[in-house]
């Protein structure tokens, strides 16, 4: 595999998508990564929708192989035994005492490989009241507080996409990418723990700070008030956002964008506080300017007038804009037997090139199986 991390091996015990996230993450990279799956069905996340090569499944498993095996047999026990012998990094997303359960503790661990970085990926903790409940995203999204950060407190929302998890993979592989280079550096392999929860909490700490030093809490509209976010609907039905930001150039360039210079002179709006104050005013007048010619218009008349604005793409629509075309932000995998899939590149270039991106396709279930098995030395039924 091409990238950074070339070299560097992987076992990841995880399904649905914070480890395997994770993972994937470490593939982009480079890294070689052996997905080691219950041969009843695998990752549950593959047959979300029928069949196990659903969209889910194939968002977070690109660049991995894929072993379909039972941790509870003898061949997977050794399997696993001389996997965790031969790598880097362990990451596991179960709930706490199921690696013990499998002969796979922390010192079983520490005793096979002690140069292993073993990362584990829970829901709450190792420990605590709540540690041994199962946990997904929408759990770590309302417990942390992020669902009561979404618009109506009559009917709070969670976030469609699925916040918690994401984020707690991005966590997972920051550890673990701190833990390699210290013990590139010293030796020393250490244990890396994430948890969902903490990893939301961290991911927004903005209302933490402002409850605390405020003693008020700001809720969502507030901060959109206070960011300076308007969003317009226009002729055409389409949306259109801008960010006033803290500026006063960009609030005097789209009061004349949008025709109204005199704004500028408005007590209302003559100030960023005053325009959050004013909000809703100010989103009434342009609103309704907004709404006399179609989104295109406004695309170019703000673009004219240097006004930070975005369409409110659709996802179609993020496929067909030309920054994002630009970019090439998709790519093509294609699978022997599934054929072409397309997937999002690693967001992140070297040297300005796309060169040493990784470009695998997800796995079937137990794809490298017998691969893998070979190369530890293991025939299938040992
Ligand atoms: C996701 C979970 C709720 C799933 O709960 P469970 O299905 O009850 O799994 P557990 O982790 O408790 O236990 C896994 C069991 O599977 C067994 N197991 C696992 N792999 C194998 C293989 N290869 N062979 C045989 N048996 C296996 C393992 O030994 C355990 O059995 P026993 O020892 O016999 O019990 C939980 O794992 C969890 O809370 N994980 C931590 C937080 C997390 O990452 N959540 C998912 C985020 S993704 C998400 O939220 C989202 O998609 O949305």
């Amino acid at each position: 595999m091409p990238g950074p991390l070339a070299g560097f091996r992987v076992v990841e015990l995880s399904t649905m998508i914070t480890g395997p996230l994770t993972g994937m993450l470490l593939a982009d990279m480079g890294a070689d990564v052996i997905k080691i799956e219950n041969p009843e069905g695998g990752d549950p996340f593959r047959s979300y929708g029928g069949g196990e090569y659903s969209a889910q499944f194939c968002s977070y498993n690109r660049n991995k192989r894929s072993v379909a095996i039972s941790l509870k047999s003898e061949t997977g026990r050794r399997l696993l035994e001389k996997l965790v012998t031969g790598s880097d990094v362990l990451i596991e997303n179960f709930r706490p005492g199921v690696m013990e359960r499998l002969g796979f503790g922390d010192e079983r661990l520490r005793a096979l490989n002690p140069r292993l970085i073993r990362c584990s990926i829970t829901g709450f903790g190792r420990g605590g009241p709540y540690s041994s409940r199962p946990c997904y995203d929408a759990i770590a999204q309302g417990l942390s507080g992020m669902s009561s950060q979404f618009l109506d407190p009559d009917k709070p929302r969670l976030a469609g996409t699925t916040i918690s998890d994401n984020v707690t993979g991005q966590y997972a592989c920051y550890g673990i990418m701190a833990a390699l280079l210290e013990r590139e550096r010293t030796g020393v392999a250490r244990s890396v723990d994430v948890n969902m929860l903490d990893a939301t909490m961290a991911f927004m700490p903005e209302p933490f700070a402002y409850y605390t030093q405020n003693g008020e809490v700001a809720d969502a509209y507030l901060r959109i008030k206070n960011s300076q976010a308007y969003a317009f609907r226009c002729a055409d039905g389409k949306m259109l956002a801008t960010h006033m930001a803290s500026q006063q150039k960009f609030w005097m360039q789209f009061s004349e964008a949008i025709g109204r210079p005199d704004l500028v002179d408005d007590p209302r709006f003559a100030t960023l506080v005053g325009r959050v104050e004013n909000y809703e005013a100010l989103l009434d007048i342009a609103g309704g300017i907004f709404a006399e010619h179609p989104r295109l218009h406004w695309i170019q008349r703000l673009e004219q007038f240097d006004i930070p604005f975005t369409p409110v793409n659709s996802i179609p629509e993020v496929f067909e804009d030309p920054q994002v075309q630009h970019l090439s932000s998709f790519m093509t995998l294609s699978h022997r037997e599934k054929g072409d899939l397309t997937a999002l590149r690693r967001p992140v270039t070297f040297d300005g090139s796309r060169a040493d991106q990784p470009t695998v396709a997800p796995p079937t279930l137990g794809e490298h199986t017998a691969e893998v098995l070979r190369e530890c030395g293991l025939e299938t039924g040992d």
